[in-house]
């Protein structure tokens, strides 16, 4: 994700993050003027007191007077920052709100095709830049063009010709300066991506610590960190360049005011044009101009560089989420693509060509009830013109124990991404118990179909938020009883806190074989119609296995299990094998008969299973009506 907006819209999406604050923000504007307002009295009052003293008047108004106007001018000041930080906050909440959720509900393909540290950056670092730049620095912009104004109002009363002047001398060096500030911009975003490429590195080096370790990569791993913090360090450092002279812009020209006034002022005076406190009062406020002037400035770096992360925060904003609105749902049937086709940031265009229609599948059913999992005529490529999957056609269940086998890369996992719609087909039907995939919502889709990954992933916490992730209503009894059928009971009973103690992060604190089963165990408490197992098992020994085999074997009495199996044991109980080769099936049956007479599948035995089809064929102990 690269952010390539241009400053309009960049503007635009300023505005979008600023306008649920804009109550406060007006409010923010009033103190502002008024706040302004008593500044600018004040050497006006601090006159009226001089002038008291000059004449011997009473001093107690005018001094009321000043006394007040400084009051103002505190109060107003500290409710005026109150204001504009209670928005620069609400603005990080809400864009941060806003991107998690898109992130979580982005595409699959979109955080497979960026770097999960670069997102990271933008959820945490981007956002955090927003406060400062957003807030503070376009409230201390707004303030300060109020000072200017005011200031520049008075100036023309005083004398028109040298305020003239003067303005043509700050509007010259205002658009250096403004030059300047985009260049800062320009600068900052390359910054931004520097940082969040170091993120990146980081995230990859720490999170992968102990394989680094392991491999002697630590010097390596060193450098590569070293490199990539140079390059920010150096993206930096052109962040202070630019920044350094964008004081250097506008200050020629505040000088260059000067010199004009002094000039053309003192021929004025001489002429009696001007008279001296005219004069005075002009040099005044002129000096009075600066301190706005270099406000402004600072807040206009700041804001240049909020710029790049509002630019960076909105391609995030910008991603579609994976969840279809119904209308496109509908289309859906006759015409699909591989989702999404489109990068983050980048708007699917509706130039794309549609796939190609499908025929709707006809309903099959087994012994009267629709198949729980049907696939018809289903094409598939991670990149659209390289097919993965073509033209693949199933019926299973609405029961039974059900294996995928076929050569590495031949695209199990790609079947289950598929039936579970972390993708969606170029062409062809997926029915979850006869109702089109399609047109069921995600959520729904995703109880019907539970899928346990291939790495079996546990999330940091106790081993009961992970047993309840997916079914957070499940029963004592029901964890129970599944911590029963997967063997999982007497270990978790033998630890002092139980089902309350920690896994660690990603599961460090248990052993690959428990957080297999136990990310079983999460899925088989959703008591799905059909539960999809890639590589379950892979990690257990061989007591464990058994006993998760017969909790499988179990469970495909009451459900259709599909089990993506390496292993000969997960495979010679199931009630029908599916041989995927080269994108299609090229092969289904029981064990043995797909061992005796089918001799792709013999080889895949032979190569791929762990064993020898001769000497492992066990009796078929397919169960008649079973397994579609
Ligand atoms: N996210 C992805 N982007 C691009 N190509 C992918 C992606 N995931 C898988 N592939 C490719 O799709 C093909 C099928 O992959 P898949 O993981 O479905 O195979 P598999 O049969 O499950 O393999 P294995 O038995 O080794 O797990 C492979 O060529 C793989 O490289």
């Amino acid at each position: 994700m690269t952010p390539t907006d241009t400053p309009e819209r960049v503007y635009r999406r300023t505005y979008q993050l600023l306008r649920p604050h804009r109550g406060t923000l007006a409010l923010a504007a009033i103190l502002g003027i008024l706040g302004t307002a008593a500044a600018l009295a004040q050497p006006l009052a601090i006159g009226e007191v001089v002038a008291a003293v000059e004449a011997q008047q009473a001093l107690m108004w005018p001094l009321l007077v000043l006394f007040v106007l400084f009051t103002l001018d505190a109060g107003i000041g500290a409710l005026h920052v109150y204001l504009v930080g209670r928005v620069g906050t609400g603005v990080v909440l809400d864009s941060r709100l806003r991107l998690v959720d898109r992130l979580l509900r982005a595409p699959l393909k979109v955080h497979l095709d960026n770097r999960q540290g670069d997102l990271f950056t933008r959820a945490v670092a981007d956002t955090s830049l927003l406060r400062t730049a957003l807030a503070q620095g376009l409230s201390t912009l707004f303030v300060s063009a109020l000072m200017i104004t005011g200031t520049a109002v008075i100036m023309v009363a005083i004398d028109p010709l040298l305020a003239g002047l003067v303005a043509g001398c700050l509007l010259v060096s205002g658009a250096a300066s403004g030059y300047v500030a985009r260049l800062l911009r320009l600068a900052t975003v390359r910054l931004r991506a520097r940082v969040s490429e170091f993120g990146d590195a980081c995230q990859r080096a720490l999170g992968n610590v102990q394989t680094i370790k392991l491999s002697r990569g630590e010097s390596r791993e060193a450098t590569r960190l070293g490199d990539r913090a140079r390059a920010a360090y150096r993206d930096g450092l052109r962040v202070a360049v630019i920044n350094a002279t964008l004081y250097p812009a506008m200050n020629v020209g505040v000088q260059a005011s000067f010199g004009v006034v002094f000039i053309v002022g003192g021929a004025r005076l001489s002429t009696g044009s001007l008279t001296l406190p005219e004069f005075s009062a002009f040099l005044l406020y002129l000096f009075y101009l600066l301190t706005p002037v270099i406000s402004g400035l600072q807040a206009l770096a700041m804001v240049q560089q909020g710029m790049a992360s509002v630019g960076r925060i909105g391609s995030v904003l910008d991603i579609e989420p994976e969840e279809e609105p119904p209308a496109r749902a509908s289309e859906a049937d006759t015409a699909r693509t591989a989702q999404p086709t489109h990068t983050p940031g980048e708007r699917p265009t509706a130039a794309s060509p549609p796939a190609p229609a499908t025929p709707a599948a006809p309903v099959t059913t087994v012994n009267g009830a629709a198949p729980a999992l049907s696939l018809h005529r289903v094409t598939f490529g991670y990149q659209p013109d390289q097919p993965v999957l073509d033209q693949v056609s199933f019926d299973l269940g609405p029961t039974g124990l059900v294996a995928l086998v076929g050569p590495s890369g031949s695209g199990k996992t790609t079947v289950l991404g598929l039936c579970t719609r972390l993708w969606n087909p170029q062409s062809g039907q997926i029915r979850i118990q006869g109702r089109d995939a399609q047109e069921l919502p995600l959520s729904q889709l995703r109880h019907q179909v539970a899928y346990v990954e291939q790495a079996a992933p546990v999330l940091d916490g106790s081993i009961r938020e992970n047993l309840c992730y997916a079914a957070p209503e499940a029963s004592n009894e029901a964890i129970d009883h599944v911590l029963d059928r997967l063997n999982l009971r007497t270990w978790v009973e033998q630890l002092p806190a139980g089902l309350d103690t920690p896994v660690g992060e990603a599961g460090t604190a248990i052993s690959g074989g428990q957080r297999q089963r136990i990310a079983i165990a999460r899925m088989l408490l959703c008591e799905p119609p059909v539960l999809l197992l890639d590589e379950a098992g892979s990690q257990l020994d061989a007591t464990s296995e058994r006993a998760m085999h017969h909790a499988i074997r179990e469970e495909s009495r009451h459900r259709l299990v599909v089990v993506v199996a390496h292993r000969l044991a997960s495979v010679v109980d199931a009630h029908r094998i599916l041989v995927l080769d080269e994108g299609h099936i090229s092969a289904q049956g029981t064990h043995s008969q797909l061992a005796r007479t089918n001799p792709t599948y013999q080889h895949i035995v032979r190569t791929h299973l762990d064993g020898d089809p001769a000497q492992t064929i066990p009796p078929d102990r397919t169960r008649a009506g079973q397994g579609g």
